[in-house]
């Protein structure tokens, strides 16, 4: 059907840019549920409304940037990222920022070249404010670099001005940085866009020079072996080369490269008990494994080609870490990546809040390739690249530093194999889930059930231990569940950091720069460890007294029913028998409101419909309260200012209750009625205090209650005590004055309460079946009641201690052997639906697995060593 005339005026006024999720996302599926689960889909087409609209330019903003975000989610973001459910896409990291408002840029700047859209200053005014806004991210992410000014450069002057030579351009000038050697530092005001470095393509090393080298007729013969090994074999000879055409380039790279690679026997001792410990043994076993393989044979074979004093297995160690901590992949014009050195870009130093993202593309236009900034470098600032999105241990194995501030990136992965996870069967390989923690502290959301731990790892967990909960509730059960969990991971961390604190650390300020190294990072990793330790417990303690809260209520409950119903004679000739039901009746009926509230909240329903339920909840609320004031008010007569504090109100009654009673009331009679006012007390104020937390959390006014005069109160008093004398004209009464204090929502609980308000008037019989369900009750407490005893006692601990006593006695062992390349792997195995949870175990794989085989509980992270190449694989993946 053909749009309405006024429909196609407004199509071809309007235009618009689509944003839009590649289907060759390696996690498409995950960032399309979280556009779908905020309003978008994964081809958003943002209409670019005209300038009449006073917010129009930031609402457009905040729309593509809610969308750019999750597009440029990386996998460590996506994992992390549902923590924050209440935020889903808020800022996620200063990459993914950076990331999502360079793409609406270039989207923009696309939109502006091929002129399709007629809004020209729509567009510009767009522009405008996303490079304010870039800029002014930049201006919070200044980084200060000391230069050391003593060091001479002269060798690096001659790599740019033979750089020159060959059609270099650069706004950067080198020098050196205290803590980080040479440094490319801005020498004049550089906008987000601008080129800062360019570099022909003429002088990057890659493969290409190998293959028209002398090496490539042997190489090629050679079995196996990669691309990228045969580019560094290269570099060993060509280093020496006095004729090289990269002479200059080789001049300026350092005699010794201090990476994790060369960490010596003191520092090695001093990361014990880290993860990183096994990575750099692995790693070196590696590469001392492909060259074995090719050494002395190709020395033997091509003494001419390969002369043996330049293939000692300190040479290739120096060439490995050459590569590693230098090189980058380049996007060739034919479409191939291949790492490449890339001189005089080689001086840029890497930051997790870079000015350079991406650089690896041959511009085909120039030839050459060119360091656009994602974002401004004032002059005299020390421009950064990014070197990929890689933890401190990445970067201190192959880099040899750890970068300064918080890193994102800094997980500990975990190896648990999830055979409940209905996903991991059909779903690709690239989409399967790599658990992982990291520092808490990371984490905005550290409420119930989520306690700034990943949540796809407490849901991992809580299949196992209960595999048909699928939503988180406040109910018993699954609070039992959530301590559990808790419990088990406590656990873990807390093996972990007794693995951290054992042994003494060497003093960091006498040491040499591997040890200090290797110390820094051990000081980090028990940061993390110690405050997924931490979190574990507040976690622990917040599902506690949630627990005991719902246990309270339950007992309360029951407590009531039987004060009614084993007392019910008393009760019926009690003169406050009426108006006591009336009043539990309205604590019922905020029970219920409240328990809607808290599930809307907790599924993120929309806000206009969370704040109706808040009303009806307040409403709910100061009814309860007001009823319990009324039925102290009228048991002794006094006046108690309405909005009182429930202690307060408490401690009136009590006063109260003892001078009426004193002298024409038994004991009994006076405890049950005690007894009776605590339990609603302890109802209201817990309702009360959720509610006041939720209006601080979201800045709103405070909760505002119904004044009665005192007129009013008295007339309610007198109500109530009109209710003794004929309990059905009194239930009448109550439903005419009930709607004013009842929400629609609740109606329906009403009603049946109503109904067993009048049933339990109506017979012994009736009563009768009730001490039944209540007797009934009372076991299901009793139950509960062992449940508690499972969460902190032998139960629990039974099936911790099973994962307790495995891992340590796997990672005994595994300490005694870790200069053992045979340790086994260990798994945490989630077992399916069918199996019991105290199958959760760690599975000890005696097998010894080659390359691929996995240390002790902590994942190994290095799997990426191409075994079928037997190559050298570079890691640094620069794009
Ligand atoms: C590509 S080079 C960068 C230039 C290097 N600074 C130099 O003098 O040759 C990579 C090396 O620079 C150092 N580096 C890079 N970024 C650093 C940082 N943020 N902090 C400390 N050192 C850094 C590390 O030694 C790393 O292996």
């Amino acid at each position: 059907m053909e749009p309405p005339a006024s429909d196609k005026a407004k199509e071809t006024d309007d235009c618009a840019v689509v944003l839009e999720l590649s289907e060759d996302d390696p996690h498409y599926d995950k960032k399309e549920s979280l556009l779908q689960a905020n309003g978008y889909s994964p081809k958003e087409r943002v209409v670019l409304k005209s300038s009449s609209c006073p917010n129009w330019i930031s609402d457009t903003l905040k729309v593509m940037l809610q969308i750019a975000r999750i597009i440029h989610l990386d996998e460590v973001e996506l994992y992390f990222g549902e923590d924050d459910a209440f935020s889903p896409v808020d800022f996620y990291s200063p990459r993914n920022e950076v990331e999502a408002l360079n793409s609406i840029l270039s989207l923009l700047d696309v939109s502006l070249s091929t002129g399709k859209c007629i809004r020209v200053n729509v567009l510009q005014e767009l522009r405008e404010a996303i490079v304010q806004m870039i800029r002014d991210f930049g201006d919070k992410h200044i980084v200060k670099t000391t230069i050391v000014e003593s060091n001479s450069l002269g060798k690096e002057e001659s790599l740019l001005q033979w750089g020159e030579d060959h059609g270099m351009r650069t706004r950067l000038q080198i020098v050196y940085v205290e803590g980080s050697g040479r440094g490319a530092i801005a020498k004049e005001d550089l906008d987000v866009g601008e080129v800062a470095l360019e570099i022909p393509f003429s002088i990057v090393i890659s493969e290409e020079l190998v293959r028209v080298s002398d090496m490539f007729p042997v190489l090629e013969e050679t079995e196996g072996i990669s691309s990228e090994t045969m580019v560094l074999l290269w570099s060993m000879k060509e280093k020496h080369n006095c004729n090289s055409e990269f002479k200059t380039y080789f001049n300026t790279l350092p005699e010794k490269f201090n990476t994790g690679l060369s960490f010596g026997v003191h520092a090695m001792k001093a990361l014990g008990g880290t993860l990183l410990l096994q990575e750099i043994i692995q790693a070196k076993e590696h590469l001392r494994a492909q060259y074995d393989l090719l050494f002395p044979k190709l020395c033997d074979d091509h003494p001419h080609v390969f002369p043996r004093e330049l293939y000692t297995w300190e040479q290739f160690l120096w060439a490995c870490e050459l590569w590693y901590s230098n090189s980058m992949k380049v996007m060739f014009p034919e479409g191939k990546l291949r790492t490449c050195l890339i001189p005089i870009a080689g001086f840029l130093n890497h930051s997790l809040y870079p000015h350079i993202l991406h650089y690896g593309k041959v511009d085909t236009a120039t030839n050459s390739l060119k360091f656009r900034l994602s974002r401004p470098c004032s002059a005299g600032e020390e421009c950064f690249l990014s070197y990929g999105n890689f933890s401190s241990s990445h970067l201190l194995t192959f880099y040899g530093f750890l970068p300064q501030g918080d890193n994102l990136y800094d997980i500990i992965p975990l190896d648990i194999e999830d055979t409940t996870d209905e996903f991991t069967e059909s779903r690709s390989t690239s989409n399967t889930t790599t658990h992982m923690v990291r520092g808490t502290w990371h984490s905005n959301n550290h409420n119930i059930f989520y306690y700034g731990l990943p949540s796809p790892l407490l849901d991992v967990f809580r299949r196992t231990q209960f595999p048909m909960m699928r939503s988180k509730s406040l109910l018993q059960t699954s609070l039992e569940n959530e301590g559990e969990v808790l419990e088990n991971l406590h656990s873990i961390f807390d093996d972990m950091m007794k693995e951290l604190d054992d042994g003494d650390l060497p003093d960091r300020e006498d040491s040499s720069w591997d040890v200090r190294l290797a110390v820094e990072f051990k000081d980090l990793q028990k940061r993390i460890v110690s405050s997924l330790v931490t979190s574990c417990y507040a976690g622990l303690k917040l599902v506690e007294n949630e627990w005991c809260k719902s246990m309270a209520e339950d007992i309360r409950g029951v407590l009531l029913k039987m004060m009614v119903a084993n007392s019910f004679d008393l009760w019926q000739k009690d003169a406050f028998f009426s108006a006591a039901e009336e009043v539990q009746e309205s604590a019922d009926v905020m029970e219920s409101a409240y328990r809607t509230w808290v599930r809307e909240r907790r599924e993120m329903q929309s806000p206009d419909y969370l704040d109706e339920l808040s009303r009806e909840l307040q409403t709910a609320l100061g009814t309860a309260k007001w009823q319990t004031h009324a039925f102290m008010r009228f048991n002794h007569h006094q006046f108690v200012t309405y909005g009182i504090q429930n202690n307060q109100l408490l401690e009136e009654f009590e006063k109260a209750v003892r001078l009426s009673y004193g002298h024409r009331s038994n004991d009994n009679t006076t405890a049950r009625h005690r007894q009776f006012i605590a339990a609603i007390e302890e109802q209201i104020s817990r309702v009360e205090a959720s509610l006041r937390e939720s209006f601080s959390e979201e800045g709103k006014q405070s909760l505002q209650w119904v004044n009665l005069d005192e007129d009013e109160c008295n007339e309610l008093a007198t109500f109530l005590s009109g209710t003794t004398q004929s309990l059905q004209s009194a239930t009448d009464e109550c439903l005419e004055l009930r709607p004013l204090m009842r929400s629609s929502r609740v109606e329906n609980h009403v009603q049946r309460r109503d109904t067993d308000l009048n049933f339990n008037a109506a017979s012994d019989r009736d009563f009768s079946d009730e001490r039944k369900s209540i007797r009934d009750d009372s076991s299901s407490i009793n139950n509960n009641g062992n449940h508690v005893i499972k969460m902190e006692g032998s139960e629990v601990h039974g099936r911790t201690d099973d994962i307790v006593c495995q891992v340590d006695r796997k990672t005994n062992n595994a300490r005694r052997t870790w200069s053992s390349p045979n340790f086994g792997a260990l798994k945490i195995i989630i077992p399916d639906e069918d199996e019991q949870i105290n199958k959760l175990v760690l599975c000890i794989d005696d097998t010894p697995k080659e390359k691929g085989s996995k240390p002790v509980f902590w994942k190994q992270r290095y799997g990426e060593f191409p075994p079928g190449q037997g190559a050298v694989s570079f890691l640094n993946q620069v794009s």
